[in-house]
């Protein structure tokens, strides 16, 4: 059985207290390895070690140095393109056809975007009067933040944790990485990329364990992180901020989201259909931007919902390796549960399933594993918690609405500002609609598609900051002001 251990100060070690853990495959609910779980001295020697190599060479390199090292991380995933495939697949059960065209890919370019960026950006300065004349000149020098601690989530686990590790090591930091306990694979084989790439010892450090009172709860307690980086539910974030507050350490947090798609009567059908597939079953629904809550407008309510269904009935659910597949497993048995409960609460609530609603039928060797059914509601109330609360699975509730003010006060109604999609065809409507949505992100007839230049992080309770271009600068950097009297 495949052992995997943490990366600390550039060698793989395992746990002083011996204690593993499963990885359990959400296919089939086979183990597939065996984890060590860090303890308080397996965060430690990380957190050491990051603090000592950001004194090392890596803290003396030049920008472009460190890019040109950067550029090879992200040339070495993709030299080993299929095992990072192969590992992802393995640890969240999504199918390849999918993974090779987003995680992946990704997890290289989130490498090379922000090493290209470093190299090219400017700092700002400011030349000012004084009364004897001479003047002043005021420059900003950014330096590195220092060790960063990162917590990662299990959906889009190479993507998401290179999305983090890639900014903050352009800009010269050391990390401490703490991936999902679910998906330790593909954090530990970078350790192997970052060793060949030329990435000095301790610059680059992996703990594996749980979140409380484990490898988690001992990183956001650790006083010597100067900040912390996070994406996943709401409630650990909070828990996150409480711990970094100790200290005043900077968080970074990118959180849940009930996001509104919103589809307009004038739209290109077509289109919204496919967008709407996508944002609310990809990755089994997984993922922090999709749509869970649907409003369409009424004269074409009727035939987007019984478009949505053929599509949603259309998906090809299947193991990682069918080449057909584009639907998996949820990533645990655990959060099928939390998902069934919702699926549960639904009908309770007096919700019209359109279709799905329960487990699908498996055949022998995948009954073990944590599949749903892509599942569609209509004819839930404002409130029910279905329509109200982050699910994370592969369904929506969609609801009619009269008015574009209607659908505005709809999509603003919750707590949550992370993502929404608007369908439209209008382009003045596109403009005056996405100005009014209370999210971090608004598409107008797409649903993720990534600049990696721009703002990326949600508003309400889906986060705090931004990450993305010259953004991930302000948090991964110290601007210092030099103030140079002449
Ligand atoms: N991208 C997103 O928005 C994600 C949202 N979720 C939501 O969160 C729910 C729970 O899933 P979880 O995996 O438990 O998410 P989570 O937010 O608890 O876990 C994400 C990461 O935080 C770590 N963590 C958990 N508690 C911690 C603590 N006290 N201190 C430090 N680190 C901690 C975990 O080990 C994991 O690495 C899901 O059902 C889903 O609704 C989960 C993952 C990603
Ligand atoms: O950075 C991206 O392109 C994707 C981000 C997705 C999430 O943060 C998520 O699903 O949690």
């Amino acid at each position: 059985m495949k052992e995997i251990k943490h990366f600390i100060n550039g060698a793989f070690v395992g746990s002083a207290s011996g204690k593993l853990f499963d990885n359990v495959s959400p296919a089939n609910g086979q183990v597939i390895g065996r984890v060590h779980e860090a303890g308080r001295a397996e965060v430690d020697a990380a957190v050491k070690a990051a603090r000592a190599a950001l004194k090392g060479p890596w803290g003396k390199m030049t920008v472009a140095e460190r890019a040109e090292i950067l550029h090879r991380v992200a040339d070495g995933i993709t030299a080993r393109f299929d095992e990072f495939l192969e590992a992802e697949c393995l640890d969240t059960g999504k199918p390849k056809s999918l993974a090779s065209h987003i995680d992946i890919p990704r997890g290289a370019a989130n490498f090379k975007v922000f090493a290209d960026l470093l190299k090219n950006v400017a700092n700002e300065t400011f030349e000012m009067a004084t009364p004897d004349g001479a003047g002043a000149l005021n420059y900003g020098v950014r330096r590195p933040k220092g060790v960063i601690g990162v917590i990662s989530p299990w959906n889009l686990p190479l993507l998401l944790m290179t999305w983090k590790v890639g900014p903050a090591l352009a800009c010269g930091n050391c990390v401490v990485v703490k991936p999902s306990e679910e998906t330790p694979l593909t954090a530990t084989l970078l350790g192997e990329v970052m060793q060949a790439a030329g990435v000095p010892a301790g610059v680059y450090n992996v703990v594996h364990g749980f979140g409380g009172d484990s490898a988690g709860a001992f990183l956001t307690e650790h006083p010597d992180v100067d900040a912390y980086t996070f994406t996943g539910e709401t409630g650990t974030g909070e828990t996150i901020m409480r711990a970094a507050a100790k200290g005043v350490r900077q968080v970074s947090l990118e959180l849940g989201g009930k996001n509104a798609g919103i589809v307009f009567a004038d739209c290109d059908m077509d289109k919204a259909i496919e967008g709407t597939l996508r944002s609310a079953f990809a990755n089994c629904g997984q993922v922090c931007l999709g749509t869970e809550r649907v409003y369409v407008e009424r004269p074409i309510f009727d035939a987007f919902v019984a478009r949505l269904k053929a599509g949603a009935e259309a998906l090809k659910i299947g193991e990682p390796n069918d080449p057909e597949a584009n639907f998996g497993p949820l990533i645990s048995h655990k959060h099928r549960e939390k998902v069934l409960s919702y699926y549960q609460q639904a009908v309770d609530d007096g919700a019209t399933v359109v279709t799905g609603g329960g487990v699908p039928e498996m055949p022998a060797h995948l009954a073990g594993g944590a599949w749903v059914q892509p599942t569609i509601w209509t004819g839930l109330a404002d409130d029910s918690a279905v329509v109200t609360e982050e699910i994370f699975g592969p369904c929506c509730h969609i609801r009619p609405f009269d008015s574009e003010e209607e659908a505005i006060e709809l999509a603003n109604s919750l707590p949550y500002g992370l993502a929404s999609a608007i369908w439209t065809e209008n382009a003045s409507r596109a403009h005056r609609v996405a100005g009014q949505i209370e999210a971090g992100i608004v598409w107008v007839n797409s649903w993720f598609l990534r600049d990696l230049r721009t703002a990326f992080g949600g508003s309400k309770q889906s986060g705090i900051g931004r990450e993305g271009g010259v953004h991930s600068l302000e948090f991964y950097t110290e601007l210092k002001n030099i103030c140079v009297k002449l």
